[in-house]
C-alpha cells in the first residue's frame, strides 16, 4: 500500500495566517510518498530515499528524537517505513507536512495527529495551514479555527523558482523573525495589509499589482533572501505576476506565466535558477 500526500504553495497570506488571518493556498503535484511493512525485530525503521536510514529502537523508551515523538503520537507498531520525496526540504513548499499527512494516514491518525507531527519539525507556532491543504488538494482559503474552504480560480500556467537559498532557522526560525518585526516595528501594520491584499486576491484573482504588493510586503518582514529577490526582480521586468513563497528566508517564489509560450521564456529568463512547472493537485493525500 502506497499512500501520497502532495507539496502546497502559499498564493498569498504567509506569515499573517499565523495571527488569524486568512491565506489562499493551493496543494501541487509534487508528493511524498510512503509504503510502510511489517518489521520482525522491535523497531521503527524509517529509510528516507536511497540515503538516509533512521532506526527507532522500541525497547529503549528513552529517546526524545523526532522519530520518538512522531512514533508517540500515532502509537506506532514495530515497522519499516520507506519515504520518497519530490519536495525539495526547507523551500516553504510543505515538504514536512507532506511527510506527516501522508504518514498519519498510513497509520490511520486524524488531521490534529498530523498537525501535532507538523509541529515537531515547526515549532508549536504553526497555523497549521500547510497540514489542512496538503490533505484536502486543490486551491482552498485557510484561516485558524475554520474549516478549509475549496475555491475556484483559474491557475493553469504556473511556475516554481527555486532560489537555491535554504532557510536555516526552519519556518520556527522566520516565524520568530516575524514576531520580532511585530514587537518592536512596523511588522503589525505590514500583516495587516498582507491580509488585506489577500482578501482583494481572494475576491479577484491573481491580480498583478495585489501579488508584486504581496511580495514587497513580505520583503519588508525581512525574510527575502537576496536571489530571492533577484527572481522577483526578473519576474517583474517581463510583467510576469510572481511572490516569493512558504516562510522565507530561502526556498521557492511562484510566477504565474499566461501562457505556456510565456512560461518557456520566463525559464530562459531565469535561467541561473531552477524552474519547475506544477499543476494544481485535486486530489490531497490519497491511497494509490
Ligand atoms: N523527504 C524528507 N527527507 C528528510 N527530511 C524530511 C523530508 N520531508 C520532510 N522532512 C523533515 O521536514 C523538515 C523540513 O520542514 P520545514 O522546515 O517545515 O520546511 P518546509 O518548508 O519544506 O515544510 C526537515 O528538516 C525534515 O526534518
Ligand atoms: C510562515 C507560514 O505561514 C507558512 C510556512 O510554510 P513552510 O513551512 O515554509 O512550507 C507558517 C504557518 O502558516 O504555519
Amino acid at each position: 500500500m502506497f499512500i501520497r500526500a502532495p507539496a502546497k504553495i502559499i498564493i498569498s497570506g504567509e506569515h499573517s495566517v499565523v495571527y488569524g488571518h486568512k491565506a489562499l493556498c493551493a496543494a501541487i503535484n509534487k508528493y511524498t510518498t510512503i509504503k510502510i511493512h511489517p518489521n520482525q525485530t522491535n523497531s521503527i525503521e524509517i529509510k528516507w530515499g536511497n540515503d538516509w536510514h533512521e532506526v527507532l529502537d522500541l525497547n529503549s523508551n528513552n529517546s526524545n528524537s523526532q522519530l520518538a515523538q512522531v512514533a508517540r503520537i500515532l502509537n506506532m507498531r514495530p515497522q519499516i517505513i520507506e519515504v520518497e520525496s519530490e519536495v525539495p526540504i526547507s523551500s516553504g513548499l510543505g515538504s514536512s507536512a507532506s511527510y506527516a499527512v501522508a504518514l498519519t494516514k498510513a497509520m490511520n491518525g486524524s488531521i490534529d495527529q498530523a498537525i501535532d507531527i507538523e509541529n515537531i519539525f515547526h515549532g508549536k507556532r504553526g497555523s497549521g495551514l500547510d497540514v489542512q491543504v496538503t490533505n484536502h488538494g486543490g486551491i482552498c482559503v485557510f484561516q485558524i479555527g475554520k474549516p478549509i474552504q475549496q475555491v475556484n480560480l483559474p491557475i493553469q500556467n504556473l511556475l516554481l523558482i527555486d532560489s537555491g537559498d535554504r532557510k536555516q532557522k526552519g519556518t520556527e526560525g522566520s516565524i520568530a523573525k516575524v514576531r520580532n518585526c511585530v514587537e518592536h516595528k512596523d511588522g503589525r501594520q505590514i500583516l495587516n495589509r498582507i491580509s488585506e491584499v489577500t482578501e482583494q486576491i481572494i475576491k479577484e484573482g491573481l491580480v498583478k499589482e495585489l501579488i508584486y504588493e504581496n511580495h514587497d510586503l513580505l520583503n519588508r518582514l525581512g525574510i527575502c533572501t537576496d536571489r530571492i529577490n533577484d527572481i522577483i526582480r526578473i519576474c517583474k521586468n517581463e510583467n510576469i505576476p510572481a511572490k516569493m513563497t512558504g516562510a522565507g528566508d530561502g526556498g521557492f517564489c511562484i510566477a504565474f506565466p499566461k501562457d505556456e509560450q510565456e512560461s518557456e521564456y520566463l525559464k530562459l529568463k531565469l535561467q541561473d535558477y531552477n524552474t519547475f512547472k506544477a499543476t494544481i493537485d485535486l486530489e490531497g493525500c490519497k491511497i494509490i
